[in-house]
C-alpha cells in the first residue's frame, strides 16, 4: 500500500469513522487539508472504497470535494490523516483521472490522444493501433479514429477524455465534474458508455459531481459532505446492483426515491453553508 500521511488535523476530534475492510483499494483516515491561507477545506474524512465500487462524492458548492478528490489522487497531500491506495495488479496503472476542463491535446488525432499514456511510456506510434480502436469501439467512435478533437461533439470529446484516462486501465479513476458542460440528453448517454468502460475493466471510480441524478444512476455508494471544513455527513447505498441500463434506472421508482432522500439532505447542508 502507497502510504501518504500528515499530522493529525488540527482542532479535530476522533475522525468520523466509515467501515474499513482490509481488501479495500483506498483506505482514508480521518484525512484533512488546510490551504497556506489558512481555510481549512476538508475536516475529517474516512471512508474504505472496495475494489470495483463506484463512489460519488457530493456536497454543497465550494465544500472541499474537487479539494478532496486531487489529495485522493496524490495530487495534495493531506495535512492531517493517512490515505491508503492499494498497489495495482500487474499490468494495471495505479491512478489516472478526469478534470472538468477540456485536457484533449487539439494538434493530436482522437486515437493519438487516447494513446498518449504509452506515447509517454516511448512505445511505437503502431503498438496499440488495435487496442486503441478497440477502445474507441466501446463508445462508438472509431469511425473518429483520425479525427481532431475540434472535429468532434462535446459529448464526443468527453468520451475521448475519458478513454484517455482509461486506457492505461487503472486501478482506480478519479472524476471530477467531468461531465458538467454537457447539456441532459448527452450527459446521459455518456453516462452509459462511461459506465460500461468502469464496469468492464473492474475499475474503482470516484466521481465528483453537483448532479444528483448523475451520481444515484452512476454509483453504488454516494457520500454527501458538509461544508466546508468537509466531513461525511451521510451515506447512500444504491439498489440497482452492476447489471443497469442507465436510462431504464432513471424511471425506476426507486432512482426518484433516493434523489429525493439526498436532495432533503443536500438541500440541509446548502442552507448550513449558506449557498
Ligand atoms: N488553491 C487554493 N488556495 C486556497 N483556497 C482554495 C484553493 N483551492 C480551493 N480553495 C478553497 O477551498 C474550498 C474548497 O474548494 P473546492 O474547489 O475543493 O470545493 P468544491 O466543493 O469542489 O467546490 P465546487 O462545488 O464549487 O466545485 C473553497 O473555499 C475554495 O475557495
Amino acid at each position: 500500500m502507497a502510504k501518504l500521511k500528515g499530522s493529525p488535523p488540527a482542532g479535530s476530534t476522533q475522525p468520523d469513522r466509515r467501515e474499513i475492510s482490509p481488501g479495500d483499494v483506498l483506505k482514508a483516515e480521518g484525512l484533512s487539508y488546510r490551504y497556506p491561507t489558512g481555510l481549512q477545506a476538508v475536516g475529517n474524512f474516512t471512508t474504505g472504497i472496495k475494489p470495483g465500487e463506484i463512489v460519488s462524492i457530493v456536497g454543497p458548492s465550494g465544500c472541499g470535494k474537487s479539494t478532496l478528490l486531487r489529495i485522493l489522487a496524490g495530487l495534495r497531500e493531506p495535512t492531517g490523516g493517512v490515505l491508503e491506495r492499494r498497489e495495482p495488479e500487474a499490468g494495471r496503472h495505479t491512478c489516472s483521472m478526469v478534470f472538468q476542463e477540456d485536457t484533449l491535446l487539439p494538434w493530436l488525432k482522437v486515437a493519438e490522444n487516447v494513446r498518449l499514456f504509452y506515447r509517454f511510456q516511448g512505445e511505437r506510434a503502431s503498438k496499440r493501433r488495435d487496442r486503441i480502436m478497440e477502445l474507441l469501439s466501446m463508445v462508438g467512435l472509431e469511425k473518429f479514429a483520425d479525427s481532431y478533437p475540434s472535429q468532434l461533439s462535446g459529448g464526443m470529446r468527453r468520451r475521448v477524455a475519458v478513454l484517455t484516462a482509461v486506457a492505461p486501465l487503472p486501478s482506480l479513476l478519479l472524476l471530477d465534474e467531468p461531465f458538467s458542460a454537457l447539456d441532459e440528453p448527452s450527459r446521459i448517454a455518456v453516462h452509459q458508455d462511461v459506465y460500461q468502460l468502469i464496469r468492464t475493466f473492474n475499475i474503482t471510480a470516484v466521481l465528483v459531481t453537483h448532479d444528483l441524478g448523475e451520481a444515484v444512476s452512476l454509483s453504488d455508494r454516494i457520500l454527501l459532505l458538509s461544508s466546508s471544513p468537509s466531513t461525511i455527513v451521510k451515506e447512500f447505498h444504491t439498489p440497482f446492483g452492476a447489471e443497469r441500463d442507465l436510462l431504464e434506472v432513471r424511471s425506476d421508482p426507486r432512482f426518484l426515491e433516493m434523489y429525493g432522500d439526498i436532495w432533503n439532505d443536500f438541500r440541509r447542508q446548502s442552507t448550513k453553508a449558506g449557498v
